[in-house]
């Protein structure tokens, strides 16, 4: 098994406050890590570290096998980073600020050609591809921004927060994006307040809280600490009540329904635990996404790894 990344004890202060606190990270390569936490865990200042564009206080990390203090030039030239394009020329069009990409990472005329035309028709860019930059929409701008980090044919690509501010289908296309990098053997590191997307995406899950690794796994094995499924009971007007873990025996279910009092006709249902429960269980608060994600009984049915 390579790793594409390894971090260990990665520490960042800014005055008095700790912001990272000697987090570890293992990312093996070909595999979608994601990075979740409430905001101003430190997600977005661990991709930072990670790609060479903020120093640690204290820890170090191997990335794509470079030494991220020794060697973050060649950390750069095997990373990509989605994000820094936000102030690209928006009276360029999509393909000039591509072909701009493709000069900078001195592809030379001909291979750059290419590169940014099979770029623009993998992002479904080639219509737009003429068109400046201030025409495009949320969604075109992302998919322009991931196509110029695809650039340089990065084995390692960190996206943070790809998919917020995106409607439902410019998400799902977004994700369908991330599968098809991984099908060519690229490593994801991303970060993502939609804990049902994470759930469907990634391989691991790491939970980030107040700057400290708070849990980490597969989706499933972090499931499984909150218990195998949650107990709905909706009172017959509609109320729903605090939802309650249940253990997935016969037993277990049985008390938990002794202890339902009230309204016998009350309807009941089950549903896997979310991400969302995990990390309740695991900080004791809740994800403080709510007013940012949509609920993940309305997040959209993205396509997941183990679907295709
Ligand atoms: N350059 C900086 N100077 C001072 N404080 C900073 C700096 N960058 C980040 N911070 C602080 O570090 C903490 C973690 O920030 P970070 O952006 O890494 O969190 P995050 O998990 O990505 O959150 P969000 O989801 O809000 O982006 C925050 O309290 C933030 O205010």
């Amino acid at each position: 098994m390579t790793m594409a990344i390894t971090a260990r004890g990665l520490t960042k202060r800014y005055r008095e406050q700790t912001v990272l606190d000697s987090v570890d990270l293992d990312v093996t390569a070909g595999t979608v890590l994601a990075l979740l936490g409430p905001n101003g865990a430190g997600k977005t200042t661990t991709v930072h570290i990670l790609s060479t564009l903020v120093r640690p206080d204290a820890g170090s990390a191997t990335i794509a096998g470079r030494d991220l203090r020794r060697d973050s030039q060649g950390v750069r030239g095997a990373i990509g980073l989605t994000g820094q394009f936000a102030a690209v020329d928006g009276l360029l069009t999509g393909e000039e600020n591509l072909r701009l990409m493709a000069d900078l990472r001195h592809l030379g005329p001909r291979v750059g050609r290419r590169r940014v035309a099979e770029l623009l028709e993998r992002f479904d860019l080639t219509e737009a591809a003429r068109k400046p930059l201030v025409t495009y929409s949320g969604g075109m701008k992302r998919r322009l921004d991931l196509a110029m980090t695809l650039v340089g044919t990065p084995q390692i690509v960190f996206l943070d927060e790809p998919t917020t501010g995106l409607d439902p289908r410019s998400r799902q296309t977004m994700w369908e994006i991330v599968r098809e990098l991984l099908d060519d053997g690229v490593t994801i590191f991303l970060t993502t307040q939609y804990l049902e997307e994470a759930d469907r995406v990634a391989d691991r899950v790491v939970v980030l809280d107040h700057g400290r690794v708070v849990g980490e796994g597969t989706p499933s094995e972090l499931k499984a600490r909150v218990g195998t499924e949650v107990l709905i009971v909706t009172d017959r007007d509609g109320t729903v009540r605090p939802e309650i873990p249940i253990d997935g025996t016969v037993g277990g279910l049985r008390d938990v329904l002794a202890a339902i009092d009230g309204d016998e006709s009350a309807s009941v249902s089950l549903r896997a635990p979310s991400l969302d429960d995990v990390f309740f269980a695991l900080t004791g608060s809740s994800s403080s996404y709510d007013d940012a994600a949509p609920a993940s009984a309305s997040a959209p049915a993205f396509i997941t790894r183990e679907e295709s």
